[in-house]
């Protein structure tokens, strides 16, 4: 027999959430809903009594625990207008960022502006999610207030950078890299779930060249890509899934895209092997663009339309959000091809949108300069960089509508991660 629910089922494009508001959350895609009475209003269907066939989740173990907050959770991240700030770099990476200004590298500075970042009022109407570092997550501001609260504030959810950093592919070309950071993870997991994290992220690195990368480093880092996210969704902690391509190179933007295709394929290959909860997981990618040293460089509609190619070639459908990195673009070419990609017409079901580090950050750290009377100036960069990300989602932003001090990007040729 098919369980008997009472509540109200939303009946949102491709999966089907069921709330029970009377027995607490009973969240379970189905493939059925028999109605004795009820009403349906636009996408929301609203009833007395329904019988619905559950399907579950798909999941084993310790992921069929947090399942529904894990949906609700990336669902939400995902939602229309917003996308993550990426605020997760870590000492040695802030350092470069803050040097950039003039402003020394102590744990006071870092704090400091964070603290500018994590206190900026209107923020949670552009950014659903905040990526930081550990030492962040388990900082406050100077009031005393913790980061997390202050980020819960100004809704947007506290998110946290679980992998260990990049380390030399024995067997791969000079260049390749694995992501560490396996090791003690579930633990961590659970305490940064505690600490009020709610998602995290595992950045993975592979560069194009004419031997690279090899069958060995995609089979590496999609394996610890997949691994991760397993095992940070059984501590609650929706997976951001990021295999970044970096954009060093001459290859052109066709090589881009076989490359990514294959990389995208074997991931969601090993995802499944682990039993990775799509609905509950996130995608971070590079855009599908050529070597930064190639002839051939390209227009933001062919970017766009390459990027949207790729992803409906390899991204199951079940994913809620893919959100790209910026890599080093500048502030203006990440909005304009978020933008341009939103107003084309596509297959995919997913929100595309953005988790930027750099491309959100540049205009508000020069704005900045490490000091306290420019906070407010530096929050306003922060939010006008936002907006516009925010409004390239819904493929709505009009170039050069929304100010930045960052003319150029940050792109660094072949930087040492
Ligand atoms: O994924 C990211 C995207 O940043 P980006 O938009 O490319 O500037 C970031 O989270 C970076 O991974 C992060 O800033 C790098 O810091 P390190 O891990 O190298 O310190």
């Amino acid at each position: 027999m098919p369980p008997a629910f009472v509540g109200s089922v939303n009946l949102g494009t491709g999966n089907f959430l069921v709330k029970n508001s009377k027995q607490g959350i009973q969240t379970k895609g189905f493939v059925g809903v028999s109605v004795s009475s009820g009403s349906l209003a636009r996408n929301k269907f609203t009833c007395n009594k329904y019988r619905v066939v559950c399907l579950s989740w798909g999941v084993t173990g310790g992921v069929e625990k947090f399942a529904d907050s894990l949906v609700e959770t990336a669902r939400s991240i995902a939602s229309p207008g917003k996308g993550i700030l990426a605020v997760d770099e870590s000492t040695k990476t802030i350092g470069k960022r803050l040097a950039s200004i003039g402003v020394e590298n102590t744990e006071e500075n870092r704090q400091a502006y964070r603290e500018l970042l994590f206190t900026c009022d209107g923020l949670g109407q552009y950014i659903s999610g905040a990526i930081l570092f550990e030492e962040t997550l388990y900082q406050s501001a100077r009031n005393g207030k913790s980061f997390v609260d202050c980020l819960r504030g100004v809704g947007v959810i506290p998110g946290i950078k679980v992998d260990k950093g990049l380390s030399p592919l024995p067997g791969g070309e000079a260049i390749e890299t694995w992501c560490t950071g396996l090791d003690g993870l579930s633990e961590r997991a659970a305490a940064y779930y505690k600490q009020g994290a709610r998602f995290a992220k595992w950045r993975a690195v592979l560069q194009i060249s004419p031997n690279t990368p090899t069958e060995l480093c995609v089979q590496e880092n999609a394996r610890g890509l997949a691994r991760y996210a397993r095992t940070v969704q059984e501590q609650g902690l929706v997976p951001i899934i990021e295999p970044e391509i970096l954009m060093d190179g001459d290859h052109d933007i066709e090589r881009t895209a076989q490359v990514q295709e294959h990389v995208l394929a074997t991931v969601y290959k090993e995802c499944d092997s682990n039993g990775v909860l799509l609905e509950g997981s996130l995608l971070k990618p590079n855009m599908t663009v050529p070597g930064t040293d190639c002839k051939r460089q390209v227009s933001a509609e062919e970017i766009a339309r390459y990027t949207i190619r790729t992803m409906e070639r390899r991204v199951p459908s079940a994913v809620p959000g893919i959100m790209f990195l910026s890599g080093g673009m500048s502030e203006e070419e990440a909005s304009v091809y978020l933008n341009v990609m939103n107003k084309m017409q596509r297959r995919g079901p997913w929100s595309l949108s953005f988790s930027y580090g750099r491309a959100l950050q540049q205009s508000c750290l020069k704005s900045w300069m490490g000091k306290q009377e420019n906070v407010k100036a530096a929050q306003e960069a922060l939010l006008a960089r936002a907006r516009a990300n925010s409004k390239a989602n819904l493929g709505k932003y009009v170039p050069g509508s929304e100010p930045t001090l960052d003319k150029t990007g940050t792109f660094e040729k072949a930087y040492v991660y």
